[in-house]
C-alpha cells in the first residue's frame, strides 16, 4: 500500500517532517505501516495475535474491546492512561501512544495481576467473554488514580461494560476490594470500631456486612469477598498487591521523548487519514478536502462507517491541535475547545464549582449530571464536545443544555474567519447545523449563571448507565425579584427525543416571561408546553404516549 509520505511530499499539512508511525503494545515497539487506516486497534490487535480483547457490539456499547491507553500529555507534563473502546479506536489515532491489553495486565502463566485474582476467586467471570473488558476498565481506574478509588468511582468506571451471567454482584464485590476511604482504617484497628458495636470495613469506610470482629479487619474483609478456601496467590500475598508492581509494563521510555509528528497516511479504498497538528494546516486541509470528515472519538463516524457502512473518503484526526483543546476559566464564563474529550470537561465542571460562587456554576452542576449518564467511561474518555455538537442528534443528551444555558459557538472557516452563533441558532433540522462545508466548530462559550438564574437537566432512557435517551432536555429560568416576588425574567427549555432536532419551548417562554414563579405558572407553562411540543400518533421513535408525559 506504499509507505509514509513525508511532509515534502505531502498534501498541504505544514512544513515539519513525518516520521514512522509507531505504537508500543504491552510494551512492546510496533511499527505500523502505511495502508492500514481503515483499521480499527482491535482489528490490529486481533491480528497481531492479542485475542483477549474481544469484539461485541462494534459501537462502544459493551465494553468487551476495552484496553487501556497511555500517553504523554504535553500540558499535563505527565503520562495519562484511559481506558478505550478498541472496536471503534482507528488504529492511527493511537499512533506514539502505549496500548496495555488484558494480555499486558496479566496471565496465568506470567502471574495473574491482583484485578485479575480478585475477579476469579470471587466468582465474576462466568462464560468470560466481557471478563479482559471489566479487568481492563478497573486497571485504567487503578494506574489513572492518584488515590485509591471511591466505591462510587469503581461503579461508574464499569458503566460501559456489560455482563450477560453474572448480575454484576461479584463482579462489583471483586473490585470494591480496592476502594479504600479512610487511611486510619488501615492503620489503626480501634477507629474501625464504631461506639455501636458494629464493625467498619476498611475498604468502604461503611459498616461491613460481616460485622466480624477479628484481630485484623482488612483480612475478614477481604475473605467476605474473595474464596474462603485456602490458595495459593499466584502472583501476591495481599489483596493490595504489593507485590506485583514488580512487574507493571512501564510507560515505554521512547515516548516519553518522542515528539508526535503530522501524519499523512493511507487504507483501504483510497481512505486518506490525516493528524494536523497546527490550526493552521487544518484549515489548510479542510479547503483542499471540504468533504473531509473531522474525528477525535471516532464514536460517530466509526459506526456510520462500519455499521451503517458510510464511506468516507478523507478522515482528519483534530485530535491534537492545541487550539481546537483549550479549557480557559475566563471572567465571565468557560472556553473549551470543541475537540476537549467529555472525562476532560468534566473534570473542570467539577474544578470551577469548587472553585468559584455557587450562583456562578448551576449550568456546570447540570452538565455534570447530564455527562454522567452519557455513556460509558471509555466513550466518554475518547468522544469529544465538538463531535457531540455537530453530529446534531436529536437525542445529543448536550445539545439542549448548551441551547439552554445560553452558550455561543465559535465558527472558524479555512481562512482563519470566525464567527460567533448562539447554540439556541445552530441546529437546523435532522443531523443538519450551520456549518458550511468550509467551516469547523472551533470553540464552545458557556457563560457562569447569575444569582437568581438555574439551569436543570433531565434525560429518560430505558436504563439509567450508558443508554440513549428516550427524551431528554435543558432548561433555564432567571428570576428576578419584584417587591416580595420573584419574576421570570427570561428562560429556555429545550426537548430532545420528541422531534427531528433539539425543540426550543418558545411559547413556553413566552408564556412564562413576566409572570410570578409559582404553581400558577407551572399548570399555565404546562398547557403551552403541549402546544410547543406537539408528537404526532406516528412520530418517528414511537413511545408517543410515553414520551409525551415526560414532556409535562
Ligand atoms: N458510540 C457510543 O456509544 C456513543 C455514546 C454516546 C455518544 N456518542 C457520540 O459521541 C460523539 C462525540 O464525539 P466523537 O469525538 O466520538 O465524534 P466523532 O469523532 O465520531 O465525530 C462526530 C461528528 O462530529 C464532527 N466533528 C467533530 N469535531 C468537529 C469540529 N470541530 N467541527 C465540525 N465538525 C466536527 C465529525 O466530522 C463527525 O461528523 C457524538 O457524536 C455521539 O454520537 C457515541
Ligand atoms: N448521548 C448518548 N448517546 C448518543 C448521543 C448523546 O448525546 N448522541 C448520539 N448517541
Amino acid at each position: 500500500m506504499g509507505s509514509l509520505k513525508n511532509e515534502e511530499e505531502m498534501e498541504p499539512i505544514g512544513g515539519e517532517s513525518s516520521r514512522d508511525a509507531v505504537l508500543y503494545v504491552n510494551g512492546v515497539r510496533r511499527v505500523l505501516p502505511d495502508g492500514l487506516a481503515h483499521l480499527t486497534l482491535l482489528e490490529y490487535l486481533r491480528d497481531i495475535g492479542l485475542t483477549g480483547t474481544k469484539l461485541g457490539c462494534g459501537e462502544g456499547g459493551c465494553g468487551a474491546c476495552t484496553v487501556m491507553v497511555s500517553h504523554y500529555n504535553e500540558v499535563l507534563k505527565k503520562c495519562v492512561h484511559y481506558a478505550v473502546n478498541a472496536c471503534l479506536a482507528p488504529l492511527y489515532s493511537v499512533e506514539g501512544m502505549h496500548i496495555i491489553t488484558v494480555e499486558g495486565v496479566g496471565s496465568r502463566k506470567s502471574g495473574l495481576h491482583p484485578v485479575q485474582e480478585s475477579l476469579a476467586r470471587s466468582h465474576g467471570s462466568q462464560c468470560g467473554f466481557c471478563t479482559p473488558g471489566f479487568i481492563m476498565s478497573m486497571y485504567a481506574l487503578l494506574r489513572s488514580s492518584e488515590l485509591p478509588p471511591t466505591e462510587e468511582q469503581i461503579e461508574e468506571c464499569l458503566a460501559g461494560n456489560l455482563c450477560r451471567c453474572t448480575g454484576y454482584r461479584p463482579i462489583i464485590d471483586a473490585f470494591q476490594v480496592f476502594a479504600k476511604t479512610d487511611d486510619a482504617f488501615y492503620t489503626n484497628t480501634s477507629s474501625s470500631d464504631l461506639q455501636s458495636g458494629e464493625f467498619l470495613c476498611p475498604s468502604t469506610g461503611k459498616p461491613c456486612s460481616c460485622k466480624s470482629k477479628g484481630l485484623n479487619g482488612a483480612e475478614t474483609c477481604k475473605k467476605s469477598t474473595a474464596n474462603e478456601h485456602n490458595y495459593e496467590p499466584v502472583s501476591y500475598s495481599e489483596v493490595d498487591g504489593s507485590t506485583y508492581t514488580d512487574k507493571e509494563l512501564i510507560f515505554p521510555p521512547e515516548l516519553l521523548l518522542r515528539k508526535l509528528t503530522p501524519l499523512y497516511l493511507n487504507g483501504f479504498g483510497g481512505l486518506k487519514w490525516f493528524r494536523p497538528l497546527k490550526i493552521q494546516h487544518l484549515l489548510e486541509l479542510k479547503a483542499k478536502f471540504p468533504d473531509a470528515k473531522l474525528v477525535v472519538g471516532n464514536t460517530e463516524v466509526g459506526i456510520e462507517m462500519r455499521l451503517k457502512r458510510i464511506q468516507y473518503k478523507v478522515l482528519i484526526s483534530v485530535a491534537h491541535v492545541p487550539e481546537l483543546n483549550v479549557l480557559h476559566v475566563k471572567d465571565d464564563g468557560l472556553e473549551i475547545g470543541a475537540a476537549v474529550r467529555l472525562s476532560e470537561l468534566l473534570q473542570m465542571f467539577r474544578k470551577v464549582i469548587n472553585e468559584r460562587a455557587a450562583h456562578e456554576t448551576s449550568s456546570c452542576k447540570a452538565f455534570i449530571e447530564q455527562i454522567k449518564w452519557f455513556a460509558g467511561t471509555q466513550i466518554k474518555n475518547v468522544a469529544c464536545v465538538g463531535g457531540n455538537i455537530c453530529t446534531a442528534s436529536p437525542i445529543s443528551d448536550l445539545n439542549p443544555l448548551w441551547m439552554a444555558a445560553g452558550a455561543k459557538f465559535q465558527i472558524i472557516d479555512c481562512k482563519g474567519n470566525i464567527r460567533t452563533i448562539m447554540a439556541e441558532n445552530f441546529f437546523l433540522g435532522y443531523r443538519k447545523v450551520d456549518l458550511t462545508s468550509g467551516e469547523i466548530l472551533l470553540s464552545i462559550f458557556l457563560p457562569w449563571t447569575r444569582p437568581f438564574e438555574y439551569v436543570k437537566e433531565f434525560k429518560q432512557a430505558h436504563r439509567r448507565d450508558d443508554d440513549i435517551a428516550i427524551v431528554n432536555a435543558g432548561m433555564r429560568v432567571f428570576l428576578e425579584e419584584k417587591g416580595e416576588d420573584l419574576v421570570v425574567s427570561d428562560s429556555l427549555i429545550v426537548y430532545g427525543g420528541v422531534a427531528p432536532l433539539s425543540l426550543s419551548a418558545v411559547k413556553t417562554k413566552e408564556f412564562i416571561i413576566g409572570k410570578n414563579w409559582d404553581q400558577e405558572l407551572l399548570q399555565g407553562a404546562l398547557k403551552f408546553l403541549e402546544i410547543d411540543i406537539f408528537l404526532k400518533e406516528d412520530a418517528p421513535g414511537g413511545m408517543v404516549e410515553f414520551r409525551k408525559s415526560f414532556n409535562t
